[in-house]
């Protein structure tokens, strides 16, 4: 047995319909972490009874299979998600190996699988987005159509700067829009976020940059 890649809908959509646990890991080539959760994975895929209750993992590239992690509402990766009978029974966001491997076991070896999975709290699901890139924007719009004029002006600031960095709109999700919020102790957007740490929003990095730190912050 090994860990699989699922390259199409048709390949997920078979995969995920077998009543044993199916386990998928939402990666992308760029994260590193997503490295550790693959290897966290093998190692599971050793122990005999999991073997024996005929768990199949797989991993899909979350960036590749876009509709598949619309779907299901990967927004970042690391992310895995646990299916029986094509149904989400739970996930873990982030890679928390404990959490993977305690999942992992609880829904392989059916021992108190919960009926309902709870729901993921959104706490986690803020700390994964916080950490899907070095540099994060959460923004109105995105960075080729941002909706508000503070959005654009950072859009442009960073463009500037050459760094790599990614985008979450939150126009496009409210409990991420109010959560953040209040998570961050931060009323507006843009926020950027350094290595899971909140910068600022338009004026500090506006700051940033006529200070001549903006590079360093960045690069941090
Ligand atoms: N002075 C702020 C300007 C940003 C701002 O005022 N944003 C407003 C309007 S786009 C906002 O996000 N309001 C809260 C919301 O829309 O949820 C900064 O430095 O970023």
């Amino acid at each position: 047995m090994s860990v699989s890649t699922v390259e199409s809908v048709e390949k997920f959509v078979n995969f995920i319909k077998s009543p044993t646990l199916t386990v998928v890991h939402f990666a992308a080539d760029w994260a590193d972490q997503c490295g550790q959760v693959t290897e966290v994975l093998r190692e599971l895929l050793k122990i005999p009874e999991i073997q024996a209750s005929k768990t199949q993992f797989a991993i899909c590239d979350a960036e590749n299979l876009s509709e598949i992690s619309l779907q299901y509402k990967v927004d970042s990766v690391p992310t895995v998600i646990l299916f029986k009978n094509g149904e989400q029974v739970d996930r873990v966001d982030g890679a928390d190996a404990a959490q993977i491997t305690a999942k992992v076991k609880t829904h392989s070896l059916g021992k108190a699988a919960p009926v309902n999975a709870a729901p993921q709290k959104l706490e986690d699901r803020l700390k994964a987005l916080i950490n899907r890139h070095n540099v994060m924007v959460f923004m109105k719009g995105s960075r080729d159509a941002p909706r508000c004029g503070f959005s654009r002006t950072l859009i442009q600031i960073l463009n500037g700067t050459g760094v790599s960095y990614d985008t979450f709109d939150i126009l496009t999700d409210e409990e991420v829009r109010q959560g953040l919020k209040e998570y961050s102790d931060w009323p507006t957007y843009p926020q950027l976020y350094v290595k899971g740490e909140l910068i600022g929003g338009l004026d500090i990095i506006k700051e940033l940059q006529t200070n001549g730190e903006l590079d360093a912050t960045l690069k941090a």
